[in-house]
């Protein structure tokens, strides 16, 4: 059933933070078409102990204390322990190498997999989990209810790369890359799902020149953002040829709050779990009946974005973020 006309979607934010992931939750406490009524942590960008410092901290910042942190998996889905952690990207501290005092508050007494089972539960077919980091807490609460994939109302993930160039190697998108067994899980588990991939997130440039609007507003979010940027900006001047940073995290945000932003196409999405494609994304479009039965054979379809309506993206993470 829709939510009421006025009713703010519930989400809970599943995060990895992160200096994207940062600006991402920020927009969702600016945005009243959404209740952010959790956030659950995972490695990727950072480890899942300092993940949860920065959540903690994020909501410290923004006068949030009031929305739990549940703590996620400290490992892959398969109990892999050799995580690829994005620090190089974010800085050390997964927040630009600010040293920011550790929070004050704590994480609540329940796991990430249990919260995202409970309030799925709770409101059935109401909550929208917005995933930021690797899948692996999503799988686990998949593999852990059987009812969750129903109860859930939409998991909108950052991850994939379709039929682009991946960000860790040509193959794989981080996230996807943190943990693909996981990301498998969510694809064919049956769940709604809407995958907001690199293909589309690159079309998303946060320009030197938008970082120095940024700068010239007093808001409380703009001047937190713009100490913690300096380290994203510097990373992608060096490792792309674009003047800017990749809005990843914002973008997928902006999707779930707003599902006009995208375009998408429906299909049945496996993930390459080993080899040198580990963390491969591929979509089958289910144009074709193949003559003989595949991986991709009888498994639910997913919602991939295809397009997105990059200025209007600009513009809200601009208005909102500077308020
Ligand atoms: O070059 C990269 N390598 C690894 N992770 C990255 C890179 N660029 C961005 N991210 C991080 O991974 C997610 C998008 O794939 C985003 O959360 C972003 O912060």
């Amino acid at each position: 059933m829709a939510a009421a006309a006025g009713e703010p979607k519930k989400i809970i934010i599943d995060t990895d933070p992160g200096i994207d992931d940062a600006m991402a939750i920020f927009l969702a406490l600016r945005s009243p078409e959404v209740e952010v009524i959790g956030l659950t942590t995972i490695y990727g960008n950072v480890y899942t102990t300092l993940a949860t410092r920065n959540a903690l901290h994020l909501l410290e910042v923004a006068d949030r204390t009031d929305i739990p942190v549940a703590e996620g998996s400290h490992v892959t889905i398969t109990k892999g322990t050799k995580l690829r952690i994005a620090d190089f990207v974010h800085g050390a501290d997964g927040l630009g190498n600010q040293n920011f005092p550790p929070p004050e508050g704590k994480p609540i007494d329940m796991s990430a997999t249990d919260f995202l089972v409970e309030q799925a539960n709770l409101y059935p077919g109401k909550v929208t989990v917005v995933a930021l980091g690797p899948l692996t807490n999503i799988a686990l609460a998949i593999q852990q209810d059987p009812s969750f994939v129903k109860n859930i109302g939409q998991i909108v993930l950052l991850g994939g790369a379709f039929a682009v160039n991946g960000n860790v190697n040509p193959a794989a998108e981080a996230n996807i890359f943190g943990d693909p067994d996981a990301a498998d899980i969510v694809f064919t588990s049956g769940a709604d799902v809407l995958a907001v991939g690199i293909n589309v997130t690159h079309q998303v440039v946060l320009t030197d020149s938008d970082r120095e609007t940024l700068a010239s507003s007093n808001g409380k979010f703009a001047q937190y953002l713009l100490k913690i940027l300096e380290v994203y900006f510097n990373y992608h001047h060096d490792a792309y040829s674009t003047k800017g940073v990749y809005l990843h995290d914002p973008t997928a945000m902006l999707a779930a709050i707003n599902p006009s932003l995208i375009t998408y196409v429906e299909g049945a999405v496996r993930v390459q779990t080993n080899g040198i494609t580990r963390g491969l994304t591929l979509l089958y479009n289910k144009q074709k009946r193949f003559a003989e039965i595949t991986e991709w054979s009888n498994q639910p379809s997913v919602k991939v974005a295809v397009t997105i309506d990059a200025p209007a993206v600009l513009k809200l993470v601009m208005e909102r973020l500077m308020e």
